[in-house]
């Protein structure tokens, strides 16, 4: 019986002083080892290396985190970012050729709002830039002046589509609340992709890879935030971890052959 699963989380690339680092935020890998039941492993942000391969050999799920950065607009041929935007290039050229290897291999993949994006990207998809401009979009902003309690609370619900596996996971439920923390969203939906939530202005809240052999779920909001107070984050990440430990469990039995 192999041990617990061990669930890559590809680093923000950031300069802090003179220096750059790889880092992932604590509540992200807080919500694999306890939610999941899982080993969080930060994977460096080296970009498309051929190590991705032999990194991906020894994991069983792979979780995208959100970041204030933002994916850079030639990635889905989107208008020059306004200035002052911030970007993340090794970051991109990490998770974006790792999404469709991942999700091919049959391994699990949640992605959590920058890693939502990133997803929709992968697959062929287009970005707002920023919503609360766009005619028609409310703001999904968090109010940088709140508390951080405030900024990560519940702030708009989600119509989650009948039949889809959020709409199971919650119960039945039609509609659950959410947070919001972004400037960017869905424009136009990547190829494969299936909508499993909306917010009330029409914005793709959550999608699904259609025939992803396995776990395959990214949403825009972040569930990471407090998930123990919360029966739906506990339940998808939950559900990940579950989905992680089957592969493990696949992968170890290919490894005894
Ligand atoms: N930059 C993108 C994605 C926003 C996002 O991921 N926010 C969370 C950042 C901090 C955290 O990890 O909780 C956008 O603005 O749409």
């Amino acid at each position: 019986m192999p041990g617990k699963p061990l669930i890559g989380v590809p680093a923000d690339r950031r300069l802090l002083g003179h220096h750059y680092f790889h880092c992932v935020g604590e509540k992200y890998l807080n919500a694999v080892a306890v939610g999941a039941g899982a080993i969080p492993v930060v994977i460096p942000s080296f970009g498309d290396s051929p190590n991705l391969e032999e990194l991906l050999s020894r994991f069983d799920g792979i979780l995208l985190t959100g970041s204030a950065s933002n994916v850079e607009p030639h990635r889905y041929g989107g208008p020059s970012s306004a200035p002052g935007t911030l970007h993340d290039p090794q970051r991109d050229a990490t998770t974006l050729p790792l999404i469709p290897r991942v999700v091919e291999a049959g391994m699990p993949l949640l992605a959590i709002c920058r890693g939502f994006q990133e997803m929709n990207v992968a697959f062929g998809g287009t970005l707002w830039q920023r919503i609360h401009e766009v005619d028609g979009f409310s703001d999904h902003r968090e109010d940088l002046e709140a508390p951080v309690d405030t900024q990560y609370g519940p702030a708009h619900e989600v119509e989650l589509v009948p039949g889809s596996f959020l709409h199971q996971l919650a119960g039945g439920q039609n509609q659950i609340q959410v947070n919001s923390l972004h400037s960017q969203g869905v424009q136009t939906l990547g190829r494969g992709l299936d909508i499993e939530a909306r917010a009330p202005d029409g914005i793709v809240e959550a999608f699904r890879v259609r025939n992803a052999p396995s776990f395959a779920h990214a949403v825009q909001w972040h569930p990471e935030w407090k998930f123990q107070d919360n029966p739906f984050s506990r339940a998808l990440f939950a559900a990940f971890g579950e989905s992680a430990r089957q592969y493990a469990t696949a992968r170890a039995r290919k490894d005894r052959l």
